[in-house]
């Protein structure tokens, strides 16, 4: 019997010894609980008065239960690992040992008892780095305790399933490339896989990098960007237990089909799953004291590809860019002294006045947001009444007072203010309707946010230690300021600037140190793992990309063909699907939303089982799925057919290079 296979039915089972024995101590605790409840019932009405015995009683319960589910966790974890129990072993010897040890590495650590060397080890362990950086010969790893040299006699990979060895071999490059060939070649998921059996040692050192504050990473399409981000989270919350919880990591994910499509690694690799946001709802949220509506990035993009205006184009870039934070911060500094009229306040034998509130506004209370301060004077004013006269002031005097201080602001109206920005800047203000009427075009969401917290203050987001970004490139200058306002903290900043969602690409790495100061790292991905190579280089040509670097994996050559109309495409699309296909996933992607809602019409009243992707949905079917290329982006099918146009303006390019570079297997671009 082979080593892999030896050691394998040992664990098999150290683990089933062990399940046994968690098992048995989930059902003693429960006796403990229920004999907790028993006594309980039994001596309650005997109880101290006060309730201490009470209490005691309640938290002993609370502590056995939480015990319990701690156990209960830990059954669920050894029973998944049952499954697979490790994938990998690396031989090695240490400098002045004379004999290799083994290090079977898993997606968990598996040991006899805890503090015991381990029979597993978990992939985020600082040995297993060993499996991942280096072939066999001299290799090395960071250890706590500093770095650990010696050799590495031999490495091995192990596919296990369902407790049975189906493979193992001794791995060298170029079997490593063939497994990883064998792993992408295989049908795409309906989710994004964890990849810890192959992850490469570029890839891991990102994963493992914990010195910078800020990492950047400006990776190909497919170079797996997301994959990376979500397993260095792994790897984070691994290594910080103590400092760091599932609830201080915070994604900035573009829409709920992504957060759905990345939800299940982060519980695959043992953790629990971290918030996700879009940035766009986030700032609804916030302005919705101000508006009553906003536009989000999709209906800009609808109009910007129905009827591309440049001038409007242009009006949204300029709205975001650095310039406009000049602009912004020279009218703020004016409004320091056109918003306000002082005036004295005399309250019940309590006198301030006009230079006195000056001095207060302009002085003391400088640091409070403008619209914030007068707020601030108010409340110094009223506990100077009310420490002299050792009352409190009754709501209607609050009231008062709050009336005479407020009207000192020419307006409190950030919606009026930012207009008068408007203006100044020399653009055409919105309209000037009530409240309930306000609604704001994607180019204004962001500068009135913007405008808002520099007049009002912020939250800042203390809780959160870690942020995410993907999809990088779409975010601008100005959210890239706000965003580095509301998260001071550390960042994991991950995109592709040849996937823009505008006519133009978008290079954020040129701002973006600017932004977020200079403990920002960039590393760049050229390789790419997902497409087949005749995609890649189909979609390479789309944005004029020659330096990527391909994994050699092949398929069919891209189908291209020109129709007269979308209801000739439609007829093809069907067509080629009615001959059935071995694929998981399928998409068929439009430019607008028009084109997927008809494309979806046409194909579910003849196919039946047809899935459709809104800005609303939050998940992806297996089968066929319609939707726009916005909306599929960051998501990856087995089989692609693009709905595009033959005249290309910049935007539809970019749009046609996203669709394209979602296929893993099969590509066909139809256009009109
Ligand atoms: N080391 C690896 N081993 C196995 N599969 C990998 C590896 N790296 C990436 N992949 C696969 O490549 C595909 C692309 O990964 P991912 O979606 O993370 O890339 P991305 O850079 O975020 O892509 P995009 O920007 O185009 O959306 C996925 O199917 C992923 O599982």
């Amino acid at each position: 019997m082979s080593e892999g296979k030896r050691y394998l039915s040992f664990v098999t089972e150290k683990l089933k010894e062990r399940i046994r024995e968690v098992s048995q101590s989930i059902s003693q605790g429960e006796q403990e609980i229920q004999g907790m409840h028993e006594y309980y019932w039994e001596n309650y009405t005997e109880m101290d008065q006060y309730g201490y015995e009470n209490f005691d009683n309640q938290q002993a319960l609370l502590g056995q239960v939480n015990a319990n589910q701690e156990q209960r966790m830990l059954r669920h974890r050894l029973e998944k690992m049952l499954d697979a129990p490790f994938f990998g072993r690396v031989d090695f010897c240490y400098d002045g040992e004379e004999e290799a040890e083994s290090f079977y590495i898993g997606i968990g650590n598996f040991s006899q008892k805890t503090g015991q060397v381990p029979y597993i080890y978990d992939w985020r362990a600082p040995v297993s780095s060993l499996f991942y950086d280096f072939d066999k010969g001299e290799a090395s790893y960071e250890a706590p305790a500093g770095t650990l040299t010696g050799e590495i006699h031999s490495k091995w990979q192990y596919k296990i399933r369902q407790g049975k060895m189906l493979y193992e071999f001794e791995s060298d490059m170029k079997i490593d490339d063939e497994i990883l060939k064998a792993e992408l070649g295989g049908n795409g998921d309906i989710q994004l896989k964890n990849i810890v059996r192959t992850i490469q040692k570029e890839q891991n050192a990102i994963i493992r990098n914990t010195k910078d504050k800020i990492l950047v990473i400006q990776g190909a399409a497919g170079s797996g960007k997301t994959s990376i981000a979500l397993h260095r989270i792994a790897y984070l919350l691994y290594h910080d237990r103590k400092n760091m919880k599932s609830s201080n990591i915070l994604i900035l994910s573009p829409n709920s089909v992504f957060s759905d499509y990345i939800s299940h690694i982060l519980p695959e690799l043992g953790e629990e799953n971290i918030q996700e946001m879009s940035f766009d709802l986030f700032a609804y949220r916030e302005l919705r004291e101000i508006v009553t509506d906003c536009e989000d990035r999709y209906d800009q993009i609808e109009r910007e590809l129905l009827c591309p205006l440049p001038e409007e184009t242009e009006r949204l870039h300029q709205k975001q860019s650095e310039e406009f934070l000049g602009i912004a911060e020279m009218f703020l500094a004016n409004l320091e002294d056109s918003l306000m009229e002082f005036h004295e306040v005399s309250f019940k034998g309590i006198v301030k006045t006009e230079a006195e509130l000056v001095k207060l506004f302009y002085f003391k209370f400088q640091e409070i947001p403008l619209l914030a301060r007068m707020e601030a004077i108010q409340e110094y004013f009223t506990d100077e009444y009310e420490t002299l006269y050792n009352r409190k002031l009754t709501e209607e005097e609050e009231e008062g007072l709050t009336r005479e201080f407020m009207g000192m602001y020419a307006t409190r109206d950030v919606y009026v203010l930012y207009n008068q920005l408007l203006e100044e800047a020399g653009w055409k203000p919105l309209p000037a309707v009530s409240y309930e009427k306000r609604t704001l075009r994607y180019e204004d969401v962001y500068p009135m946010l913007y405008l808002k917290y520099r007049l009002l203050g912020k939250k800042g987001q203390k809780n959160i230690k870690h942020l995410v970004i993907d999809e990088m490139q779409d975010y601008s200058f100005l959210q890239y300021t706000i965003l580095a306002e509301l998260f001071p903290c550390k960042m994991t900043i991950l995109g592709d600037c040849a996937q823009t969602m505008e006519e133009e690409q978008q290079d954020v790495l040129q701002f973006l140190p600017g932004i977020l100061g200079k403990q920002t790292r960039i590393i760049l991905m050229k390789k790419s793992y997902r497409n087949t190579v005749e995609i890649a280089n189909y979609a390479n040509q789309i944005a004029g990309l020659t330096d990527m670097e391909l994994l050699e994996r092949h398929g069919k050559a891209v189908e291209q063909k020109i129709f007269a109309n979308q209801q000739e495409v439609l007829e093809e699309i069907l067509l080629q699907l009615q001959k059935g296909s071995d694929y998981e996933t399928t998409a068929v992607l439009t430019m607008t939303e028009q084109e997927a809602l008809e494309a979806y019409g046409y194909l579910k009243e003849r196919l039946g089982e047809v899935s459709y992707i809104d800005r609303n949905s939050s998940a992806f079917q297996r089968g066929i799925t319609v939707t726009t290329f916005y909306l599929a982006k960051g998501l990856e099918f087995d089989r692609v057919f693009v709905l595009g146009r033959k005249e290309k303006n910049g935007l539809l390019r970019q749009a046609e290079y996203i669709c394209a570079t979602r296929a893993l297997h099969e590509l066909a671009v139809y256009e009109v």
